[in-house]
């Protein structure tokens, strides 16, 4: 392998196309070769909160993730060591009693709402993408989505909007656009941005030679 990975952060909105872009991106290359960290799963642990107060959580809030943890992370995987990811469960609002053990690769994207938020992230992102999709595409997305995925009700999803997500997207999640070097509009099903990206990285995976 060669000296270190390229760590790509790809932030947005909830609903964006976060996940549907970098899941486009990995499409496209072998498992040997590249690895995902999803940030939602390293939301802070609330085994021991009980259910009634982890309903109340700001999930869209920067205190709510374990980033020590996502950063430790990153760099032992920049050191070519592995890491025990945590799984998130969005139904139980706390991880999963199980964790998955993911090998070093050259490329590592690390994908979340907030990744460009924390100037410690930051610093350890080559790449930085911004998803950048319009609020109501964003709500009506993630309206689909937590019904039929996340175990949500209509009501709820729309409580939650608009007492939480829309704020803090304002408030934290916007502002860190200014620290993108790419920023995607509509997310997944652009795939004029996909292949660009795609294409970067294969350069960048040919110079390690490991294609
Ligand atoms: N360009 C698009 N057009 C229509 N639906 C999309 C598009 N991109 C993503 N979606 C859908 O919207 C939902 C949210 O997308 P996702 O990639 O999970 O966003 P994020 O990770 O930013 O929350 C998913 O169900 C996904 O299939
Ligand atoms: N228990 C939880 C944890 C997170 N959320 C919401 O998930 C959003 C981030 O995930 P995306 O895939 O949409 O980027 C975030 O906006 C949280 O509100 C939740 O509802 N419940």
């Amino acid at each position: 392998m060669g000296k270190k990975p390229i760590v790509i952060g790809v932030a947005g909105g909830s609903g964006s196309g976060k996940t549907s872009v970098t899941k486009s991106i990995f499409d496209h290359f072998t498992e040997k070769s590249i690895l995902m960290l999803e940030q939602d799963y390293y939301y802070k642990d609330q085994a021991d909160v009980p259910m009634e107060k982890r309903l109340q959580t700001n999930y869209d809030h920067p205190l709510a993730f374990d980033n020590d943890l996502l950063i430790k992370h990153i760099e032992s995987l920049i050191n070519y060591d592995s890491v025990k990811k945590p799984v998130y469960d969005y139904t139980l609002h706390t991880r999963s009693s199980h964790v998955i053990e993911v090998e070093p690769k050259d490329v590592i994207i690390v994908e979340g709402i907030l990744v460009l938020e924390d100037e410690r992230l930051r610093n350890l992102m080559d790449i930085k993408l911004f998803v950048d999709t319009d609020a109501d595409l964003r709500i009506i997305r993630r309206m689909l989505r937590d019904i039929k995925e996340r175990g949500r009700t209509i009501d709820s999803v729309i409580e939650q909007y608009v007492t939480v997500v829309r704020p803090m997207h304002n408030q934290f999640i916007e502002p860190t656009k200014r620290y993108a070097d790419v920023i995607i509009p509509e997310g997944g099903h652009n795939h004029v941005a996909i292949d660009l990206m795609v294409t970067k990285i294969q350069t960048i995976l040919e110079q390690k030679e490991i294609l």
